[in-house]
Formats: C-alpha cells, structure tokens, sequence
C-alpha cells in the first residue's frame, strides 16, 4: 500500500483546476471554495451546485472538454470526469508539469488522495484509508464527528489566543517552553462544555504567566 503523507495546503488565491463537473467534483470543490482557492472548472456539464456557485462568482467555468495545456499555471488539479482516459491524461499533464494531481477514478494513479474530514473551527481531523476503502473513511470520520464536539471550536480558538500572547510576551525559549506546555495541560474544556467559560482578557492572560515566571 502507499505510504501517504498528510500535509495541510493552504490554497488561499491559490489557482485550482478541476476537470469533469459531476458529483465528485461538486464535493471537492465544496472544500475548496471554503478553502478560498482560486478555482477554475473544466467540464462539458455542471451539476446544478455548482452552476449556482458558478452564477455567484466563485469559480470560472470553461464549458466544454479537457485540452492538453489547460493545466498550466496551476497549484493543484482535480481529475474528476468519469473518463478513465481524460482522468489519465489531465494526470500525465499534471505530472510532467510538477502539479500535484487527484485521479478520481484510481486513487493509485495520482499524486495525492482527499482524506475523510471533521472540522471544528481550527481543529481539523483527517481519515484516510490510504484508499483502501473511502466509504470506511467516511465512516470513522463520522465516529470522529459524534465524539468531538463544538466546544473543541472554542478551545482551539482559546489556544491560538494563547499562543499569539504567549509569543508576543515571552521572549525567553526556556519560559515559552514552560508556559506552552502548562497550556497544553490546561483543563479549559470542561469549562467550556459547562458552560462556564468565558474568554480570557489581556490582563487575565498577563497574570497567568506572570504566575509561572515566579516559579
Ligand atoms: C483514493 C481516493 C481518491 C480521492 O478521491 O481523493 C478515492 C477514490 C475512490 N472513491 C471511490 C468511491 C467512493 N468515494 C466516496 C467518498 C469519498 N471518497 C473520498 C476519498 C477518496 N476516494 C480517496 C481515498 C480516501 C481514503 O481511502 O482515505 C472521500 C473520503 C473524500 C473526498 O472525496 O473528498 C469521500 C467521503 C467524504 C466524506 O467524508 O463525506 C464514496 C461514497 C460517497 O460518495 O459518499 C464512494 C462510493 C462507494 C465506494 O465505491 O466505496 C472510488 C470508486 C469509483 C468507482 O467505482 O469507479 C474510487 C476510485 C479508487 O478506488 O481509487
Ligand atoms: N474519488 C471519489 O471519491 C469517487 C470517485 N468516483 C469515480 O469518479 C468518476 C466521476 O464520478 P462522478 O462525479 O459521480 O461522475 P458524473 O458522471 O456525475 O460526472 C462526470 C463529469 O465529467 C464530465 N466530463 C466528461 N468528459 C469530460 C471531458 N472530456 N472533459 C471534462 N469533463 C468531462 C461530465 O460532463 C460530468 O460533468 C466516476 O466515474 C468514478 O470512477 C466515484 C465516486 C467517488
């Protein structure tokens, strides 16, 4: 089996092509219009999502087939028709231009697979089966779903605050190591579920570590 790395792309005005405008490619680009991307689409059809997002603007439409050449320029590409020899050729193209290629229709074929996602604001968790089977993935990822949840959106959004504050204020490695990992243990969650929690101010934050500094 390929031994798959997971990487976190930010593809934010970056140039996406997808070919084909069916139901896998109405998926992928679902994500990447969150994603921010710059997205253009290539495909003959269009199922009615994503014609209404073309309507709003947030992807350009070439209606009509994949062209040898219509690949360059771009970050990354979706080979999504149901072709298996336009699913291979918009891959070849991709692979001779160095862009990073999904095969649809054989996983194997191209150079990186969508994993099954859970989002809880910037907590994002991943399942793959490497594509052994994407439906399991799914499935998992629903486990994930049903044991994670909202409150994780606040914690990450308390622990990126942190952070920020952390490095703004401590200039000393040592220190920061202390106060990063006191901040990994600290039981803000419960909290958070309860219903207690409310943000930390500037002033809270700065006595916070004012406590460790002592230490
Ligand atoms: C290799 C990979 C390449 C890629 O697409 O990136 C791939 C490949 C293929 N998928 C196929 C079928 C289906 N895929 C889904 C669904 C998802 N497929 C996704 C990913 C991946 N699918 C990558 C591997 C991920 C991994 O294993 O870790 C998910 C997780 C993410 C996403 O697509 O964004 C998304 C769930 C999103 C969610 O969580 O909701 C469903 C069910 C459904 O549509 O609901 C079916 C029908 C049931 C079935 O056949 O199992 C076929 C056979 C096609 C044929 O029969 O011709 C191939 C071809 C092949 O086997 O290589
Ligand atoms: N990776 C995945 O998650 C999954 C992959 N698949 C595979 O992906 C393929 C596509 O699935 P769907 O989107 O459901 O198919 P679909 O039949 O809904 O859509 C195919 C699209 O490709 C377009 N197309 C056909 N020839 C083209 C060309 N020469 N240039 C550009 N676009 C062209 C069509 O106009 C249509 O919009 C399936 O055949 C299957 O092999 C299927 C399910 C899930």
């Amino acid at each position: 089996m390929t031994y798959y790395v997971p990487l976190m792309i930010n593809l934010e005005n970056r140039r996406c092509v997808i070919v084909g405008g069916g139901s896998v490619a109405e998926r992928k680009t679902a994500s990447l219009i969150d994603a921010g991307a710059e997205l253009v689409l290539i495909s003959p059809e269009a199922t009615s999502p994503l014609e209404q997002w073309i309507a709003e603007g947030r992807l350009t439409w070439e209606r009509r087939g994949y062209r040898e050449g219509d690949l360059k320029g771009a970050f990354l590409v979706f080979a999504a028709t149901d072709q298996a020899e336009v699913n291979d050729a918009v891959t070849a193209e991709a692979h001779a231009l160095g862009i990073p290629v999904n095969h649809a229709g054989e996983g194997g074929k191209g150079s990186f697979i969508s994993p099954s996602v859970v989002r809880r604001g910037g907590l994002v968790l991943c399942v793959s089966t490497s594509g052994a089977g994407p439906l399991v993935a799914k499935k998992l990822s629903r486990d994930l779903d049903a044991h994670f949840g909202e409150d994780y959106e606040t914690y990450v959004e308390f622990l990126s605050t942190a952070r920020k504050m952390i490095k703004e204020r401590e200039p000393d490695a040592h220190r920061r190591a202390v106060l990063f990992k006191a901040l990994a243990e600290m039981d803000v969650l419960a909290s958070i579920r309860e219903g207690r929690f409310q943000a930390w101010n500037e002033n809270k934050w700065i006595a916070w570590m004012d406590e460790y500094r002592e230490e």
